[in-house]
C-alpha cells in the first residue's frame, strides 16, 4: 500500500467511524445479558446470574462502537428503565417469546415505557427470544399479543431470535449497526 492510500484509509477510518448508545430491556429472565454475550463474544451459558441494577458493555462491529446498557429487569429495577433510555438512539426491548405467562406484563411495561414523553420518537427493535422453545410464538403472534401495530409515533421492528442457537443475531447487529450516529 502506497503512503498516499495509508493516509487516505487513515482519513477514512476518522470520518466514518460511528457510535451509538442503546439500552437493553425487558422482563427478568427475558436474555438481555446473553445477548449482550452473545453479541459481543458469542459466548452462551444456561447458568446466568440476574442483572443487579445495570451493566455497560461496549462491543464493536466493524467501525461502529456501540455502548450497551444492560438493565435489570426484576420489577424494583423497572423504574429506572426510563433514566437509561433518555439518551439512546434505540430501546432494544426483549421478551422471552416461549413464556405466555408473562406476556401480558411484558406488553404492559413496554407501553408504559413507550409512554414517556421524555422518550418520544426513539426507535425501537423488538426482539422475540428463546425461538429454539418448541412453545415459543410466531412473530405475528408476538407482534399482536405486544401490541406493536399500536405503537405509531417511532420506528419499530421485530426480529424473532435465539441466543442460544444464535439465530438471527446477525439481523439484529446489522440494524444497529444502520441505526447508529457519525461521531461528532
Ligand atoms: N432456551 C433458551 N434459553 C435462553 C436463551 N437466551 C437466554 N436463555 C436463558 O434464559 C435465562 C435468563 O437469561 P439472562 O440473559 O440472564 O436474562 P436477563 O434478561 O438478562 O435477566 P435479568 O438480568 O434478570 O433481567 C438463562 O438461563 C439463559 O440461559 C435462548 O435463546 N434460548
Ligand atoms: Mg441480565
Amino acid at each position: 500500500m502506497g503512503l498516499w492510500e495509508v493516509f487516505l484509509n487513515w482519513l477514512r477510518s476518522l470520518f466514518f467511524k460511528q457510535e451509538m448508545e442503546l439500552s437493553l430491556i425487558g422482563l427478568q429472565n427475558a436474555g438481555k445479558t446473553s445477548l449482550v454475550n452473545v453479541v459481543a463474544t458469542g459466548g452462551y451459558s444456561e447458568d446466568m446470574i440476574p442483572t443487579v441494577g445495570f451493566n455497560m458493555r461496549k462491543v464493536t462491529k466493524g467501525n461502529v462502537t456501540i455502548k450497551l446498557w444492560d438493565l435489570g429487569g426484576q420489577p424494583r429495577f423497572r423504574s429506572m428503565w426510563e433514566r437509561y433510555c433518555r439518551a439512546v438512539s434505540a430501546i432494544v426491548y426483549v421478551v422471552d417469546a416461549a413464556d405466555a405467562d408473562n406476556l401480558s406484563i411484558s406488553r404492559s411495561e413496554l407501553h408504559d415505557l413507550l409512554s414517556k414523553p421524555s422518550l418520544s420518537g426513539i426507535p425501537l427493535l423488538v426482539l422475540g427470544n428463546k425461538i429454539d422453545k418448541p412453545s415459543a410464538l410466531s412473530k405475528q403472534a408476538l407482534t399482536d399479543q405486544m401490541d406493536l401495530k399500536s405503537i405509531t409515533d417511532r420506528e419499530v421492528c421485530c426480529f424473532m431470535i435465539s441466543c442460544k442457537n444464535s439465530t438471527n443475531i446477525d439481523s439484529v447487529i446489522d440494524w444497529l449497526v444502520k441505526h447508529s450516529k457519525s461521531k461528532s
